[in-house]
Protein backbone atom coordinates (compact mmCIF):
# COMPACT_ATOMS: atom_id res chain seq x y z
CA UNK A 1 0.00 0.00 0.00
CA UNK A 2 1.58 3.76 -0.77
CA UNK A 3 0.12 6.03 1.93
CA UNK A 4 1.04 9.58 1.15
CA UNK A 5 -0.28 12.06 3.84
CA UNK A 6 -0.52 15.64 4.58
CA UNK A 7 2.38 16.12 1.82
CA UNK A 8 3.50 19.56 1.16
CA UNK A 9 6.63 19.89 -1.38
CA UNK A 10 8.42 23.32 -1.96
CA UNK A 11 11.73 24.02 -3.88
CA UNK A 12 13.10 27.31 -3.35
CA UNK A 13 10.48 29.76 -2.25
CA UNK A 14 8.22 27.57 -4.70
CA UNK A 15 5.66 25.17 -3.33
CA UNK A 16 4.91 22.39 -5.91
CA UNK A 17 2.45 20.18 -3.58
CA UNK A 18 0.11 21.26 -1.30
CA UNK A 19 -1.60 19.59 1.50
CA UNK A 20 -1.64 16.26 -0.73
CA UNK A 21 -2.71 13.26 0.55
CA UNK A 22 -3.57 10.09 -1.38
CA UNK A 23 -3.82 6.43 -0.34
CA UNK A 24 -3.19 3.09 -3.44
CA UNK A 25 -4.32 0.03 -2.21
CA UNK A 26 -2.99 -3.00 -2.79
CA UNK A 27 -3.28 -4.49 -6.26
CA UNK A 28 -5.10 -0.97 -6.84
CA UNK A 29 -4.29 0.76 -10.32
CA UNK A 30 -4.88 4.86 -9.29
CA UNK A 31 -3.93 7.35 -12.26
CA UNK A 32 -2.41 10.70 -11.46
CA UNK A 33 -3.87 13.25 -13.78
CA UNK A 34 -3.39 16.98 -14.16
CA UNK A 35 -1.90 19.51 -16.59
CA UNK A 36 1.75 19.81 -17.10
CA UNK A 37 3.73 21.19 -14.06
CA UNK A 38 0.94 20.56 -11.54
CA UNK A 39 3.83 18.46 -9.18
CA UNK A 40 3.05 14.68 -11.05
CA UNK A 41 6.35 13.58 -11.42
CA UNK A 42 7.51 15.03 -8.14
CA UNK A 43 4.40 12.93 -6.37
CA UNK A 44 6.59 10.05 -7.94
CA UNK A 45 9.45 11.01 -7.02
CA UNK A 46 8.39 11.56 -3.25
CA UNK A 47 7.32 7.72 -4.07
CA UNK A 48 10.45 6.10 -4.94
CA UNK A 49 12.15 8.12 -2.20
CA UNK A 50 14.27 10.50 -5.06
CA UNK A 51 12.89 13.29 -3.21
CA UNK A 52 11.94 13.88 0.70
CA UNK A 53 8.74 16.01 1.74
CA UNK A 54 9.26 19.26 2.90
CA UNK A 55 6.86 17.80 5.35
CA UNK A 56 4.31 15.28 5.84
CA UNK A 57 4.69 11.64 5.09
CA UNK A 58 4.91 9.41 2.36
CA UNK A 59 4.29 5.21 3.35
CA UNK A 60 5.38 2.82 1.19
CA UNK A 61 4.31 -0.64 2.46
CA UNK A 62 4.25 0.23 5.93
CA UNK A 63 7.75 2.23 5.44
CA UNK A 64 8.51 5.79 6.28
CA UNK A 65 10.81 6.63 2.65
CA UNK A 66 12.27 9.82 3.79
CA UNK A 67 13.87 7.78 7.23
CA UNK A 68 15.23 5.32 5.16
CA UNK A 69 18.99 5.12 4.61
CA UNK A 70 20.33 5.05 0.59
CA UNK A 71 20.65 0.95 1.25
CA UNK A 72 16.79 0.70 2.80
CA UNK A 73 15.80 2.68 -0.40
CA UNK A 74 18.20 0.62 -2.54
CA UNK A 75 16.06 -2.58 -1.15
CA UNK A 76 12.19 -1.08 -0.79
CA UNK A 77 13.01 0.01 -4.66
CA UNK A 78 13.95 -4.07 -5.26
CA UNK A 79 10.05 -4.49 -4.65
CA UNK A 80 9.18 -1.61 -6.89
CA UNK A 81 9.27 -1.18 -10.70
CA UNK A 82 9.70 1.67 -12.72
CA UNK A 83 8.43 2.73 -16.45
CA UNK A 84 9.86 6.11 -17.50
CA UNK A 85 8.89 8.75 -19.81
CA UNK A 86 10.58 8.22 -22.87
CA UNK A 87 11.32 4.71 -22.18
CA UNK A 88 15.06 5.22 -20.68
CA UNK A 89 16.55 2.51 -22.25
CA UNK A 90 20.24 1.50 -22.02
CA UNK A 91 21.49 2.38 -25.88
CA UNK A 92 24.28 0.51 -25.41
CA UNK A 93 22.67 -2.62 -24.07
CA UNK A 94 20.78 -5.37 -25.99
CA UNK A 95 17.00 -5.75 -25.31
CA UNK A 96 18.15 -8.65 -23.29
CA UNK A 97 20.61 -6.88 -20.98
CA UNK A 98 18.26 -4.07 -20.74
CA UNK A 99 15.73 -6.09 -19.60
CA UNK A 100 18.05 -8.20 -17.41
CA UNK A 101 19.59 -4.87 -15.78
CA UNK A 102 17.59 -5.34 -12.21
CA UNK A 103 18.08 -9.30 -12.10
CA UNK A 104 22.23 -8.69 -12.54
CA UNK A 105 21.88 -6.06 -9.95
CA UNK A 106 19.12 -7.37 -6.79
CA UNK A 107 20.00 -11.02 -7.62
CA UNK A 108 22.55 -14.02 -7.66
CA UNK A 109 20.32 -15.39 -10.84
CA UNK A 110 22.19 -18.10 -13.00
CA UNK A 111 22.47 -17.38 -16.68
CA UNK A 112 19.47 -19.97 -17.28
CA UNK A 113 17.37 -18.33 -14.90
CA UNK A 114 18.24 -14.76 -16.15
CA UNK A 115 17.78 -16.42 -19.76
CA UNK A 116 14.31 -17.60 -18.82
CA UNK A 117 12.82 -14.56 -17.21
CA UNK A 118 13.98 -12.29 -19.72
CA UNK A 119 11.96 -14.88 -22.52
CA UNK A 120 8.62 -14.89 -20.05
CA UNK A 121 8.63 -11.16 -19.99
CA UNK A 122 9.29 -10.50 -23.46
CA UNK A 123 6.82 -12.89 -24.13
CA UNK A 124 4.55 -11.61 -21.65
CA UNK A 125 4.75 -8.19 -23.75
CA UNK A 126 4.42 -9.53 -26.68
CA UNK A 127 8.18 -9.25 -28.02
CA UNK A 128 9.18 -12.82 -28.87
CA UNK A 129 12.59 -13.37 -30.08
CA UNK A 130 13.71 -9.69 -29.80
CA UNK A 131 16.47 -10.23 -27.51
CA UNK A 132 19.78 -9.49 -29.01
CA UNK A 133 18.43 -6.22 -30.88
CA UNK A 134 19.68 -3.06 -29.68
CA UNK A 135 17.10 -0.23 -28.60
CA UNK A 136 17.92 1.71 -31.30
CA UNK A 137 16.55 -0.57 -34.18
CA UNK A 138 13.24 -1.05 -32.34
CA UNK A 139 9.91 1.20 -33.15
CA UNK A 140 8.49 4.06 -29.90
CA UNK A 141 6.04 1.25 -29.30
CA UNK A 142 8.20 -1.31 -28.49
CA UNK A 143 11.23 0.59 -26.65
CA UNK A 144 8.10 1.32 -24.55
CA UNK A 145 6.83 -2.52 -23.97
CA UNK A 146 10.61 -3.32 -23.55
CA UNK A 147 11.01 -0.51 -20.56
CA UNK A 148 7.84 -2.66 -19.29
CA UNK A 149 9.27 -5.51 -19.91
CA UNK A 150 12.40 -4.38 -17.60
CA UNK A 151 10.03 -2.86 -15.01
CA UNK A 152 7.97 -6.06 -14.49
CA UNK A 153 11.42 -8.46 -14.50
CA UNK A 154 11.38 -8.95 -11.13
CA UNK A 155 7.65 -8.98 -10.20
CA UNK A 156 7.38 -6.25 -8.14
CA UNK A 157 5.01 -5.32 -6.29
CA UNK A 158 4.59 -1.96 -6.85
CA UNK A 159 4.81 -0.31 -10.59
CA UNK A 160 5.14 3.28 -11.56
CA UNK A 161 4.59 4.58 -14.95
CA UNK A 162 5.60 8.03 -15.73
CA UNK A 163 3.47 8.88 -18.84
CA UNK A 164 3.82 5.34 -20.38
CA UNK A 165 1.96 6.17 -23.82
CA UNK A 166 3.97 9.80 -24.32
CA UNK A 167 5.20 10.11 -27.83
CA UNK A 168 2.68 7.15 -28.87
CA UNK A 169 0.41 7.47 -31.84
CA UNK A 170 -2.96 6.83 -30.71
CA UNK A 171 -3.03 3.11 -31.61
CA UNK A 172 0.00 2.26 -30.26
CA UNK A 173 -1.12 4.35 -27.10
CA UNK A 174 -4.03 2.01 -27.32
CA UNK A 175 -1.82 -1.15 -27.18
CA UNK A 176 0.31 -0.18 -24.90
CA UNK A 177 -2.46 0.75 -21.76
CA UNK A 178 -4.13 -2.55 -22.91
CA UNK A 179 -0.84 -3.86 -22.21
CA UNK A 180 -0.62 -2.12 -18.37
CA UNK A 181 -3.87 -3.64 -17.86
CA UNK A 182 -2.76 -7.07 -18.71
CA UNK A 183 -0.13 -6.84 -16.93
CA UNK A 184 -1.54 -5.62 -13.89
CA UNK A 185 -3.88 -8.62 -14.21
CA UNK A 186 -0.82 -11.16 -13.96
CA UNK A 187 1.20 -9.58 -11.71
CA UNK A 188 -1.76 -7.86 -9.17
CA UNK A 189 0.70 -5.25 -8.72
CA UNK A 190 -0.36 -1.51 -7.19
CA UNK A 191 0.43 0.89 -9.79
CA UNK A 192 0.55 4.82 -10.19
CA UNK A 193 0.28 6.21 -13.74
CA UNK A 194 1.09 9.52 -14.10
CA UNK A 195 -0.43 10.63 -17.63
CA UNK A 196 -2.21 13.05 -19.68
CA UNK A 197 -4.00 10.67 -21.94
CA UNK A 198 -7.14 10.44 -20.76
CA UNK A 199 -8.51 7.87 -22.91
CA UNK A 200 -5.62 5.43 -21.78
CA UNK A 201 -6.46 6.52 -18.05
CA UNK A 202 -10.04 5.97 -18.54
CA UNK A 203 -8.97 2.11 -19.58
CA UNK A 204 -6.70 1.20 -17.25
CA UNK A 205 -7.62 3.03 -14.22
CA UNK A 206 -9.39 1.52 -10.91
CA UNK A 207 -9.68 4.98 -9.41
CA UNK A 208 -8.14 8.46 -10.66
CA UNK A 209 -6.68 11.82 -8.78
CA UNK A 210 -6.59 15.20 -10.51
CA UNK A 211 -3.88 17.36 -9.50
CA UNK A 212 -4.25 20.78 -10.06
CA UNK A 213 -2.19 22.93 -8.82
CA UNK A 214 -0.10 21.31 -6.48
CA UNK A 215 -3.38 19.74 -4.78
CA UNK A 216 -5.50 17.08 -5.31
CA UNK A 217 -9.11 18.30 -6.74
CA UNK A 218 -10.88 14.99 -6.53
CA UNK A 219 -10.12 11.27 -6.35
CA UNK A 220 -12.39 8.43 -7.35
CA UNK A 221 -13.77 6.27 -10.06
CA UNK A 222 -13.58 7.83 -13.30
CA UNK A 223 -17.55 8.03 -13.59
CA UNK A 224 -16.98 10.30 -10.34
CA UNK A 225 -14.73 12.59 -11.47
CA UNK A 226 -16.69 13.40 -15.01
CA UNK A 227 -19.49 13.92 -12.79
CA UNK A 228 -17.48 15.96 -10.32
CA UNK A 229 -18.99 19.00 -9.17
CA UNK A 230 -16.15 21.11 -9.60
CA UNK A 231 -15.87 22.94 -12.93
CA UNK A 232 -12.19 22.47 -13.18
CA UNK A 233 -12.49 18.37 -12.84
CA UNK A 234 -14.78 18.50 -15.54
CA UNK A 235 -13.36 20.42 -18.00
CA UNK A 236 -9.86 18.55 -17.45
CA UNK A 237 -12.19 15.26 -17.97
CA UNK A 238 -13.60 16.75 -21.01
CA UNK A 239 -10.69 17.71 -22.69
CA UNK A 240 -11.58 21.20 -23.29
CA UNK A 241 -9.89 24.45 -23.24
CA UNK A 242 -8.32 26.46 -20.40
CA UNK A 243 -9.50 29.89 -22.04
CA UNK A 244 -13.85 29.19 -21.68
CA UNK A 245 -13.75 32.20 -24.70
CA UNK A 246 -11.51 30.18 -27.25
CA UNK A 247 -14.16 28.34 -28.66
CA UNK A 248 -16.66 31.10 -29.35
CA UNK A 249 -19.42 31.00 -31.19
CA UNK A 250 -19.15 29.88 -34.98
CA UNK A 251 -15.28 28.66 -34.14
CA UNK A 252 -16.42 25.72 -33.11
CA UNK A 253 -15.50 22.31 -34.51
N1 LIG B 1 14.16 19.66 -8.30
C1 LIG B 1 13.41 20.72 -8.64
N2 LIG B 1 13.84 21.97 -8.35
C2 LIG B 1 13.08 23.05 -8.67
N3 LIG B 1 11.88 22.99 -9.28
C3 LIG B 1 11.40 21.78 -9.59
C4 LIG B 1 12.15 20.57 -9.29
N4 LIG B 1 11.42 19.51 -9.71
C5 LIG B 1 10.28 20.02 -10.24
N5 LIG B 1 10.28 21.38 -10.16
C6 LIG B 1 9.18 22.26 -10.63
O1 LIG B 1 7.99 21.78 -10.05
C7 LIG B 1 6.89 21.93 -10.94
C8 LIG B 1 6.18 20.60 -11.06
O2 LIG B 1 7.03 19.69 -11.75
P1 LIG B 1 6.59 18.21 -12.12
O3 LIG B 1 7.66 17.66 -13.00
O4 LIG B 1 6.25 17.47 -10.89
O5 LIG B 1 5.26 18.50 -12.95
P2 LIG B 1 4.39 17.51 -13.84
O6 LIG B 1 2.99 17.68 -13.40
O7 LIG B 1 4.98 16.15 -13.80
O8 LIG B 1 4.60 18.17 -15.27
P3 LIG B 1 4.73 17.48 -16.73
O9 LIG B 1 3.38 16.88 -16.99
O10 LIG B 1 5.03 18.64 -17.61
O11 LIG B 1 5.84 16.48 -16.64
C9 LIG B 1 7.46 22.45 -12.26
O12 LIG B 1 7.22 23.83 -12.33
C10 LIG B 1 8.95 22.19 -12.12
O13 LIG B 1 9.69 23.17 -12.81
Amino acid sequence: MISIRHVYQTFGSRQILKDVSLTVKDGETMVILGASGSGKSTLLKLIIGLLKPTSGEVMVNGKDMARLSEAELNHERRHMGFVFQYSALFDSMTVKENVAFGLRMHTKMSEEEIDRIVKEKLHLVGLDGIENLMPSSLSGGMKKRVSLARAIALEPEIILYDEPTAGLDPIRSTDISLLIKHTQKVLHATSVVVTHDLKSAEMIADRMAFLYKGSFLAIGKPEELRQSPDPRVRQFMEGLPSDPDFLKEGDAP
